[in-house]
């Protein structure tokens, strides 16, 4: 057990699904994993590990925002061995070509957060993914013919905000959507050297106010979690 995690040692595998939605990380587990056991509830932050196509895979909720994503993260790498993170998520578009329903490959991620600041005062270090998560995850959502867009995102501290001024003009820099938590996951693989991945979702859009239903959503969700299960067993 490890501060937040009940599992046993061995009980999670090297590679891992990340839903900041504990519900999403049942759905993957009875929608894709064989025989998924849970490992861990505590504090309903729900954790399972199956296989999938025979290949061992653990998903694990992480919770909103960087602060809590980041406790799940260290445990999960420090003291379970995790070494592929795939974090399959939900982000708001701030580019008028970027849809609802569409999927977004987050190259690399900016962030307002402290956590990142703190540790490096004098550099504004980079987040980016692992190369090869990268290059595979596109492959596969190309070949599935999935809409898929490939670029920065904001991992932002803060959901609700008083102004979106900055927000916009992170679009017009070419940032692709908002979310809340592939900075530091990006952050925490280059500190501990193992292999991250961010995939969202685009759930709405700050624009146009573009909506979806939420039968469009599950289906555009399972094009995600495809995406990242071929990923995580091919690298
Ligand atoms: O759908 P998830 O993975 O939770 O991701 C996004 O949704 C939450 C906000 O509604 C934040 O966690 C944000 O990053
Ligand atoms: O607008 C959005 C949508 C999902 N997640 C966010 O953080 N923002």
């Amino acid at each position: 057990m490890s501060v937040h995690i009940g599992a046993k040692p061995g009980e999670i595998a090297e590679k891992i699904l990340l839903p900041g939605d504990p519900l999403r990380a049942k759905y993957i587990a009875e929608h894709f994993l064989e025989n998924a056991t849970l490992y861990n509830e505590v504090r309903g932050m729900l954790g399972f590990t199956g296989t999938y196509k025979g290949v061992p895979v653990s998903v694990q909720g992480t919770g909103m925002g960087m602060p809590s994503a980041a406790i799940y993260i260290n445990e999960l790498i420090r003291e379970y061995d995790v070494k592929q993170l795939v974090r399959v998520g939900t982000c708001g578009s701030i580019q008028k070509d970027v849809h609802v329903r569409d999927l977004v490959l987050a190259q690399a991620a900016a962030t307002p957060s402290s956590m990142i600041r703190n540790d490096f005062p004098k550099y504004d270090f980079p987040q980016i993914a692992d190369f090869d998560l990268l290059l595979k995850s596109y492959q596969i959502a190309k070949e599935h013919g999935f809409t898929t867009h490939v670029g920065n995102v904001l991992s932002d501290d803060v959901f609700y905000k008083d102004s979106l001024e900055d927000t916009f003009r992170l679009g017009e820099y070419g940032v692709l959507g908002i979310e809340m938590e592939a900075a530091v996951l990006y952050y925490l693989a280059a500190k501990f050297q193992v292999q991250a991945l961010g995939i969202m979702t685009v759930s709405d859009h700050m624009l146009t106010g573009e909506e979806t239903t939420s039968e469009e959503r599950q289906k555009t969700f399972d094009e995600m979690i495809i995406v990242a299960l071929e990923t995580l067993i091919q690298a």
